[in-house]
């Protein structure tokens, strides 16, 4: 049984960043298990201190000379852990469930006990991941549901129930070898929470939101990892906490060190972020942390994973590394195409629309205007640039094909002709769509005949596009149109 422990209290009171990491590090070097509820309570108690109600600018603060960081007493975390553990023990009767491993019953109890002390207010603000809202507000997001039951599992010594953690959704494992599943949370906004039920791999085999049976399976220390992946430095819309940042920084630091993030690519996706704003001496660069993550989710997720590549896209963008940045993009399309999208797929849907309809375009636009920069400009006038395009609206489609909602709908469409025309045609005609750059002849080689209307159709607009020469059109969406009106003539 876990249990608040005279050598957990020793650390405490807790008066700077490295009390809080040596609580951390002797927790999860063991010899026991770490504390997911003490070590929860503690975070969320530092992430309240560091985020919440300080309205005064950081300048002020400072002038006041008030020390930033909070002590935390012994006495808070004991009592928040005590009451913890008063209502955990208080409401579930082990008596009823004397097996071994754990059934699908107790799951839900364990889970009705959160689900049932939460108060009715909106859950999708921040900080409200740690069982310090739990416990101080009577509130937790979505995530913060899902950890609050295997803590709770802990404090009940059910050490078969673990966290599983997709991109967008948060379940548990448990039973003799770790592979029943059960809802314990809700997901988005306006879905019947399915609390009880299993993740049938029916549903779990086609949508991202289940990863196609490829979650993050939590241990014990993964879930310390997630807890710390979930911690938010954010002070409002504009300011982080940089005291918040660079502990949580660090923790995922004596995680990474410990081999804790080695499965769990969203977390060095999070490690990278925070390298970029600000970079530890001795430590390795952002982009071969987002490599890394990439590389887990290739060799341990089948490849089912989208946000390594976008973590990585992002950060290149950011650095206006255009051409790697639609790179990624691609590769991030390339895993989105394996899945059916469903409704409740909003969030990566968001993800490629903000890319093919703001990030794509703003990239045509910056490298057309500021034309001195060669770098740059030879980018429209790159057949691989124009080929990942290609590729990232092809899984797309494909994304969409058998899937029960549609994805694109005309808007993309615009975006899509505005960004490709800004593409100089000789560049759009050497692309390998697999067929010859320069024989302008449709000889197929025994292809049937829809393949060689399809190829006379490609030949015929590549014959035009060298006629009209490059596509001066005063409205972009025309050259597309143009090109099919013609199409349209000759099938006449
Ligand atoms: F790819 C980039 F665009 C991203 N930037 N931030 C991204 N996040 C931020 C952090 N994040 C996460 N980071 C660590 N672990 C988890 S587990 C999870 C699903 C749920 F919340 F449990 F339901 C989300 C998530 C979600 C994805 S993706």
């Amino acid at each position: 049984m876990a249990g608040f422990r005279d050598c957990d209290k020793k650390h405490f009171p807790l008066t700077d960043s490295s009390s809080v990491i040596k609580l951390f590090r002797e927790q999860i070097e063991g010899p026991n298990e770490p504390n997911l509820a003490l070590l929860s309570i503690t975070l969320g108690c530092i992430e309240n201190a560091l985020t919440m109600n300080r309205a005064i600018p950081a300048a002020e603060e400072a002038a006041l000379l008030r020390p930033i960081f909070p002590v935390v007493d012994l006495e808070t975390v004991e009592a928040l852990y005590a009451k913890f553990e008063t209502l955990v023990r208080g409401s579930v009767d082990l008596t009823h469930y004397d097996s071994k491993f754990s059934s699908r019953e107790l799951v839900k109890k364990i889970s009705d006990v959160v689900w049932s002390s939460l108060s009715r207010s909106f859950k999708d603000k921040a900080h409200l991941q740690s069982l310090y809202s739990f416990l101080t507000g009577n509130k937790l997001d979505c995530f913060g549901v899902a950890f609050g039951v295997v803590a709770a599992s802990q404090v009940l010594g059910r050490n078969d129930i673990h966290l599983a953690l997709s991109e967008d959704h948060a379940w548990v494992v448990f039973g003799e070898d770790g592979t029943d599943t059960a809802e314990v949370t809700w997901h988005g906004k306006g879905n019947e929470d399915k609390r009880g039920q299993s993740i049938a791999l029916s549903v779990a085999e086609k949508s991202w939101l289940y990863l196609n049976g490829q979650p993050v399976i939590c241990d014990r220390a993964t879930e310390v990892a997630a807890m710390v992946s979930a911690a938010n430095p954010s002070i409002n819309l504009t300011m982080d906490s940089i005291e918040m940042g660079a502990l949580q920084q660090e923790l995922l630091w004596l995680l990474y060190d410990k081999g804790h993030l080695s499965r769990y690519p969203m977390s060095l996706g999070n490690l990278g972020d925070l390298e970029e704003i600000s970079p530890t001496p001795g430590r390795p660069p952002p982009l071969q942390i987002f490599q890394e993550a990439i590389t887990v989710a290739l060799n341990h997720y089948n490849n089912h994973h989208v946000y390594p590549y976008t973590y990585m896209g992002g950060y290149l963008y950011r650095k206006r590394r255009y051409k790697e940045a639609i790179k990624c993009w691609a590769e991030a399309s390339n895993v989105i195409r394996k899945f059916n999208y469903t409704r409740e797929d909003e969030e990566i849907y968001k993800e490629f629309l903000e890319i093919a309809n703001e990030l794509i375009p703003n990239v045509v636009k910056a490298v057309s205007l500021n034309t001195n920069d060669r770098a740059q400009m030879n980018i429209l006038y790159n057949p691989d640039v124009y080929a990942d395009i290609l590729r990232f609206y092809d899984g797309i489609c494909e994304w969409e094909e058998g899937s029960s909602t549609p994805v694109l709908h005309v808007g993309w469409a615009q975006h899509l002709t505005f960004s490709l025309n800004k593409f100089d045609p000789r560049t759009r005609a050497k692309i390998d769509l697999g067929r010859d750059e320069d024989s302008d002849d449709d000889s197929d080689n025994g292809s049937n005949d829809e393949n060689d209307n399809e190829n006379m159709k490609l030949s015929k607009e590549k014959e035009l596009v060298e006629k009209s020469g490059p596509l001066k059109h005063k409205d972009p969406k025309d050259a597309l149109s143009v090109v099919v009106e013609d199409l349209k003539k000759e099938e006449l």
